[in-house]
């Protein structure tokens, strides 16, 4: 499918940078547009595959091109103030090709996520196709204000998009890693996922015809459920023709293979949905979902994805399950990709919005301490007299 990607704050710019990187690193062509928002000039400048002329400084008047320092209401603020500058450069996307638009955004800190549902809210207002967010969790430990924040923009995002994308960075570090390492390997996963579902959606007549391709009102329809989602991913090297299934081809008879590949294509399907999801939740709570098969056109095999989708039906007890092909020549993998749309029982947003909660309340207690012990700190009883 078409979209149009808006990152807002650092991370929604770096994973948009990514994104870039990656669709014309497998040829993708899901993006039509990319533009990149943020309240700090030297988060622009640090962008490698956004062009210049698509980058949008908001907030100067009042932050001076510093950044919001996690204050999101103050980044939702400057984004009221400044949504014409944004406008103006999303008067340049071509809109009659595009499927829809993707706010990417953190939703720790404060330019992101503030502005972020400022804007989609703003584009819902002037577009027919729909807006979707893409949301990244704080990991735990990035403190009170990070979770705080989050748990605030989560619940105003989700309800200013027609559907929210999220990726937990919680579930997806691993220790003994820098920051800086952590973000480009994660930044790495998330577009594989996101990506390769996006993509899916525009095969080009260049491309294998495979027997049943994903169209892109297959993801539409799937997100149109509203609400949250997650994705699940799963790959299995396929090799060139000297190893893997592929050289068991050869020297084996047709029914083998099929159903070998029939086989590999379920299990894949059931270790995406099972396996380490964007944001962990109950299978079952999901409204609907989508299996998408990518990998060399041979080894995308009907029967496999059916049966992967019929067993998707059963976990998630939903009528509303779709499923086809991504056909990629030159992949040496093959893989499914795995869409839960509308997800309800998510054990990590209630512990964010719990923790949100106290981190609140310890702040409101900090601060009305904080404002005695000063008032005790400059009173003497009146023993002395201020200047004026
Ligand atoms: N996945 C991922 N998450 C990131 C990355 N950088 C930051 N984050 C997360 O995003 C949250 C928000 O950080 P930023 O995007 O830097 O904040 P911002 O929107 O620019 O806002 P301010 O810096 O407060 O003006 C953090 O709490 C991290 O959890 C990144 O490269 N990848």
């Amino acid at each position: 499918m078409k979209l149009a990607l808006i990152g807002f704050g650092q991370a929604g710019g770096k994973v948009v940078d990514q994104f870039l990187a990656y669709d014309s690193e497998i040829g993708g062509g899901f993006v039509e547009d990319a533009i990149a928002v943020n309240t700090a000039t030297a988060d622009l400048h640090g962008l490698e595959n956004v062009p210049e002329d698509r980058r949008v400084l908001v907030g100067q008047a009042r932050v001076n091109g510093h950044g919001v320092g996690a204050d999101n209401e103050l980044g939702a603020a400057v984004t009221e103030t400044d949504i014409d500058e944004i406008q103006h450069a999303v008067d340049q996307v071509p809109t009659h090709e595009l499927d829809a638009f993707l706010v990417v955004a953190g939703l720790g800190g404060g330019t992101g996520s503030g502005g972020a549902p400022v804007l989609a809210k703003h584009l819902r207002t002037i577009y027919t196709q729909p807006v979707y967010g893409l949301g990244l969790l704080p990991a735990m430990d990035e403190g009170g204000i990070y979770t705080l924040n989050a748990a605030r923009s989560f619940q105003t995002f989700v309800r200013e998009v027609d559907n929210l994308l999220v990726f937990d960075n919680d579930v997806w570090r691993s220790t003994g890693e820098s920051v800086g390492d952590g973000y480009d390997r994660i930044n790495r996963e998330i577009v594989e996922r996101f990506g390769l579902l996006f993509a899916s959606g525009e095969v080009s007549d260049g491309d294998v015809v495979a027997e049943s391709v994903v169209d892109s009102s297959e993801i539409i329809n799937t997100l149109s459920s509203g609400g949250v989602s997650t994705i699940g991913y799963a790959s299995e090297s396929v090799g060139t023709s000297g190893d893997g299934l592929l050289s068991s081809f050869t020297g084996s008879t047709d029914d083998f293979d099929e159903g070998n590949a029939t086989n590999r294509m379920t299990s894949l399907v059931r270790k995406a949905t099972l396996g380490r999801l964007t944001l962990p939740c109950d299978v079952g709570s999901a409204d609907r979902g989508l299996v998408v098969a990518t990998g060399p056109p041979e080894y995308l095999n009907r029967k496999g994805v059916e049966r992967g989708r019929q067993w998707l039906e059963d976990e998630t007890g939903s009528m509303e399950i779709r499923g086809g092909d991504y056909p990629r020549a030159d992949d040496t993998d093959v893989g499914a990709v795995v869409l839960l749309s509308g997800v309800t029982d998510v054990p990590r947003v209630k512990q964010l919005q719990q923790v949100a909660v106290e981190a609140k309340e310890t702040t409101a207690t900090v601060q009305a301490n904080a404002e005695d012990e000063f008032a005790a700190l400059v009173d003497t009883g009146g023993e002395l007299d201020a200047l004026f």
